[in-house]
């Protein structure tokens, strides 16, 4: 807890004198003001987290948390449990999804194992974190413990630390965890007040009738355990994910860092949530890769006040929006680093 406590009170809100000279300095480059549109945002944004007017961003990492989940028992999934594990073991042969956006963008993939239900052995890109061998089905109870929850976040916030002394410029959430998009639902629902259908979506590729039972099972679960929709933590408790809560960990760790994080689809937007809750200066620390498919991104999205660089119709999650938008963010900072100004160029400005 004390850890949680400490980044807590670390975090500050981006100064907004840093964000001025930032738009400043692109407002001098040789085009109209503001023609370059959300690149410029994304310059601006990054250099006043860093308090870089020249930032790096050579050194990229997506850290992909998986998890298992007690909830898949309930037939809330297209696919088993064990298929966590067996994606783990692909993305340390880089062959997954992320792995190859990854390679695409130059950004490198961490697995961290924060609670598989499955012991791995130790390899190059793995973290061994576990804090427990899965959640609990939160249809039958709470999903974790508040100190369960709580450790898999100080996980996150440790890496993120961690990748400070490492000097990593920027980090991505990805997630693994058959089962996750209902505990994810469950969060927004939970937080937001609304109702669980509105929210609750085919994850994997479930039809209608699993759908229909997916919503029962998750208000059945809300209705059991009444998480407190004012208190993030024991909402994670109850019907939350270990890898969503080292996700909330990295994000809470990278604000506190002042590393800007880039995150990913519906899963992961559910730990920024649980994040940007427990502090409402989160959220200027956060790029929102992309919009999910599933359709409770939208609700996550509006409540953190952030809008997604990208529209790609993506529905996997893993970190791979997040590896595409990395390429896009660096897009943004190079404008700010190496665009020519009107003095520069001999360009006559208006
Ligand atoms: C082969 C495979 C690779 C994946 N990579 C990410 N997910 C995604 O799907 C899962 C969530 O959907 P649901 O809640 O319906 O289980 C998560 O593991 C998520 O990362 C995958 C799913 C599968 C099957
Ligand atoms: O948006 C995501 O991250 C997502 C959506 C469906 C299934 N898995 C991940």
């Amino acid at each position: 807890m004390q850890l949680l406590e400490t980044t807590l009170a670390k975090i500050q809100p981006v100064d907004e004198a840093l964000l001025a000279k930032a738009q400043a300095k692109l407002d001098n480059k040789t085009k109209p003001l503001g023609s370059l549109g959300r690149l410029e945002e994304v310059g601006r944004r990054f250099a006043a987290i860093t308090g870089d007017l020249a930032p790096d961003t050579a050194k990229k990492v997506i850290f992909t948390f998986a998890g298992d989940h007690g909830i898949v028992e309930e037939g809330v999934s297209l696919f088993p449990k064990e298929v966590t594990p067996q994606m783990v073991l692909n993305f340390l042969r880089g062959g997954a999804g992320v792995n190859v956006l990854a390679r695409h963008s130059g950004a490198e993939v961490r697995v961290v194992d924060v609670g598989v239900d499955y012991d791995f052995e130790p390899a190059p890109g793995l973290i061994i974190r576990k804090v427990a061998k899965g959640t609990r089905n939160f249809a039958k109870g709470s999903a974790m413990t508040r100190e369960e929850a709580v450790a898999a976040i100080e996980v996150g916030i440790a890496l993120a630390d961690e990748a400070k002394k490492e000097g990593i410029t920027m980090v991505g959430t990805g997630e693994m965890g058959i089962g996750n998009t209902s505990p994810s639902s469950a969060i927004i629902a939970a937080i937001a007040g609304c109702t669980v259908r509105e929210v609750t979506h085919r994850g994997t590729g479930i039809g209608d009738e699993a759908l229909e039972k997916k919503i029962k099972v998750i208000q059945a679960g809300l209705d059991l355990n009444r998480p407190e929709p004012q208190d993030p933590l024991d909402v994670l408790t109850k019907v939350g994910g270990l890898e969503i809560a080292g996700i909330a960990g990295l994000v809470l760790g990278a604000a506190a860092n002042r590393i800007p994080v880039v995150v990913d689809g519906f899963i992961s937007t559910a730990g920024a949530l649980i994040a940007s809750e427990m502090h409402p200066s989160v959220r200027d620390y956060i790029f929102t890769a992309h919009t999910s498919v599933e359709i409770g991104h939208q609700m996550m999205l509006e409540r953190i006040g952030v809008k997604p660089l990208l529209d790609l119709q993506l529905r996997l999650g893993e970190g791979t929006g997040a590896a595409l938008a990395m390429g896009l963010i660096e897009a943004g900072v190079k404008i700010l680093k190496e665009m020519a100004t009107f003095e520069e160029a001999g360009v006559a400005s208006a």
